[in-house]
């Protein structure tokens, strides 16, 4: 799914700011609100969630609906021949569209783009476009919600009689299954974008598949062989497009060579590719064939003599100028669409107990993240991208997990030019077996990775797919056959929608690993461990002699293994002369001792700590002001592990790190 992009053929028009907002009930809101101003609005700023934008309202506490209305007008004059879409980066969770009271349909779904034609729904002047959004999780959901009980972690006492009383008079209220706030609304971009009607470029895939003779640094190639898949779509893509085999000649990248393969229909599409400078270091010229799915397509292969790669730490990007064009009267010829889209070459794989990156053993050093900042909520920041970035260096990081969704691509634009790697995760976290039995769960798991991927697949910083967090994977009876069904399938299909087949991870949290029966089957193991935190507590010599036992059963499994959480809560300020837990001593302590087991083991290929930050969750008795587990404040200062890993990881190089 391209992102909206404005150039000589297509406009993007933001409609972010603030726009009108109320309340509205548990499972509904006015029907009289779609098409007409919303009675006595407070305002709300798009992006961010509204959850901590007014405290009158007491949002962090609403369960349903809210209604988001704001007007607007696009130049007509601007948009003959054009198609107009309206566009949500996310809205979290479940989001009703209405555009002068028509609605356009509806999504579930709260951390990837979707959608909605409305060529022929604009009228000239204003326009009111109003948006429902219901904020409720539950147990059909991703993420998982509770129908019943407490939240995660949360406490009871469910067999005092008061309390089972008091329970059946309880307002209604969201319980997260996972430990972060269920931050809402349109906390992301909302745009309206133009591409032309009769054919427009809908898709493009750019794709390493072949590198010839890497250097010893691995920054650059003899040549490199990148696959390109351009699809085109509108109302007159397939005119007379051939089934045909295309032919297409790839340019040196010295010279151009007029290539004349063009199809019936005398469209064609011109793919430049710039490097960093600007210069064309090579291209091809190519018609349309129609696939078997009715789509029509121009794919194969371009060479880019002395190629730059992309690296940890050592970033390179081009950029795939892709022009569709057709013959016009008199063989003059006329751009159609155009679309700039930036890409960067690299392999990633996994061999024995390695994670090759461009064939070079890689060392994960990073963490679990959130987007979460105070009054923003979840809302895109690229202020805070910015400083999180310049921290992640800061720190002589080189990774993170998009922990526990995926994050707006404005991160990852960002991560694909600083050269910061990441694990890219859909929102299912907080499942069991009841989700494994429930269909619903399922679909909805399956749109969240192949939307995934097809929003993310061009990014060089993505390196690996996480397709949960810690669900249920083991113990007693079926339950470990049972989740391994479930996943199975899941695993499978994430492989096969990405152009680049990267390694598929699941993260698993603190579990009979001796039971469970799919960590195992993953690409590379991920696990989330607290020895020392949530069991040992405070012990770190036990916990490293629990650590210990565990480790030597991965290192019976052959694979590439690697911490996705480890952590302790701290709260900034408690210090000890013996550190204990949530001391900033503690903290410290706890990586320095971990750290030291796992540097034992040359197939652990990574310490991703939790977390980069502290982030907001819900209420609970072991959540002060929320998940204190950051080696950074939630306001981004460094606590004395900060200072600590810092150091350690100054000393350890992306490639290499464990031969
Ligand atoms: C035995 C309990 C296992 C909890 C595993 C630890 C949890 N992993 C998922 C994250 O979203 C939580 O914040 C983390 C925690 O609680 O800080």
């Amino acid at each position: 799914m391209l992102y909206p992009q404005s150039n000589d053929s297509r406009i993007v028009f933001s409609l972010d700011g603030v726009w009108d907002f109320r309340t509205a009930g548990e499972d509904s809101y006015p029907a009289a609100w779609a098409g007409a101003p919303l009675p006595e609005p407070v305002p709300m700023a798009v992006p961010g969630s509204y959850n901590d934008q007014n405290d009158e309202l007491n949002l962090r506490a609403h369960y349903g609906w809210v209604v988001y209305q704001r007007s607007f007008a696009v130049p007509s004059r601007l948009m003959a021949g054009q198609r107009t879409m309206l566009r949500f980066d996310a809205t979290t969770h479940a989001a009703d569209v209405y555009v002068n009271g028509q609605l356009l349909g509806s999504h579930f779904g709260g951390f990837l783009p979707f959608e909605f034609d409305v060529t022929d729904v604009l009228r000239s002047g204003e326009n009111l476009l109003t948006v429902a959004v219901d904020n409720r999780i539950g147990s059909s959901t991703l993420p998982v919600g509770n129908d019943a009980g407490t939240a995660f972690m949360g406490s009871d006492n469910a067999n005092v009689p008061a309390v089972a009383e008091a329970k059946k008079h309880a307002r209604r209220q969201n319980l997260p299954n996972f430990d972060f706030f269920n931050f809402a609304g349109l906390n992301r971009h909302v745009e309206l974008y133009t591409t032309p009607a009769s054919a427009y470029i809908a898709d493009i895939t750019m794709t390493t598949t072949r590198l010839v003779d890497v250097a010893a640094d691995a920054r650059t190639a003899a040549s490199a062989v990148i696959a390109y898949d351009v699809t085109l779509d509108g109302t007159e893509s397939d005119d007379s497009v051939p089934p045909s085999e295309q032919t297409v000649m790839s340019m040196s990248d010295s010279a151009a060579s007029d290539n004349q393969a063009v199809t019936d229909n005398g469209r064609r599409v011109n793919i430049a590719i710039l490097d960093s400078a600007g210069t064309v270091v090579a291209g091809i010229t190519a018609g349309f064939s129609r696939e078997g799915d009715g789509s029509v397509k121009a794919s194969g292969d371009i060479v880019i003599e002395n190629a730059r790669l992309w690296n940890p730490g050592a970033a390179y990007l081009y950029t795939a100028v892709v022009t569709v064009s057709a013959d016009g009267p008199d063989d003059e010829s006329h751009i159609i669409d155009e679309y700039r889209q930036p890409f960067g070459i690299r392999s990633v794989e996994v061999s024995g107990t390695q994670f090759l990156i461009n064939g070079k053993p890689f060392y994960f050093k990073g963490f679990g993240k959130h987007e979460d900042s105070y009054f923003h909520g979840r809302g895109t920041d690229d202020v805070l991208n910015v400083k999180d970035v310049s921290l992640i260096h800061w720190l002589h990081a080189n990774s993170f997990r998009t922990s526990h969704y995926p994050y707006a691509e404005s991160m990852y634009d960002l991560c694909d030019r600083e050269g910061i790697v990441i694990i890219d995760e859909v929102p299912a976290v907080g499942m069991g077996w009841p989700q494994y039995a429930n269909p619903l769960v399922a679909e909805r798991h399956r749109e969240a990775i192949r939307d995934m991927i097809a929003r993310d697949k061009n990014h060089p910083c993505v390196v690996m797919w996480s397709i949960a967090n810690e669900p249920g994977l083991d113990g007693e009876g079926d339950r470990p056959r049972l989740a391994y069904d479930y996943f199975r399938p899941l695993y499978e299909l994430a492989h096969a929608c990405d152009p680049q087949n990267r390694p598929v991870t699941l993260v698993c949290c603190q579990n009979d690993y001796l039971s469970d029966i799919t960590e195992r089957t993953m690409d590379v193991v991920c696990i989330n461990r607290y020895y020392g935190w949530y069991n040992l507590s405070g012990d770190l010599d036990a916990a490293c002699y629990a650590l210990n036992i565990e480790l030597d059963f991965w290192e019976s499994i052959g694979k590439p293994v690697m911490f996705t959480e480890y952590g302790a809560d701290t709260i900034e300020g408690i210090h000890g002369t013996h550190g204990e837990m949530f001391s900033e001593e503690f903290q410290r302590d706890y990586y320095a001792r971990i750290n030291a087991e796992i540097d034992k083991r040359p197939w652990f290929v990574g310490e991703q700590l939790w977390n980069f930050a502290d982030f907001a969750t819900f209420q609970g008795i072991i959540r002060v002001e929320g998940n204190r587990k950051g080696i950074l404040t939630r306001d981004r200062q460094p606590k004395m592990a900060a200072h600590w890993l810092r150091e350690r990881w100054n000393g350890i190089p992306d490639y290499g790190y464990k031969g």
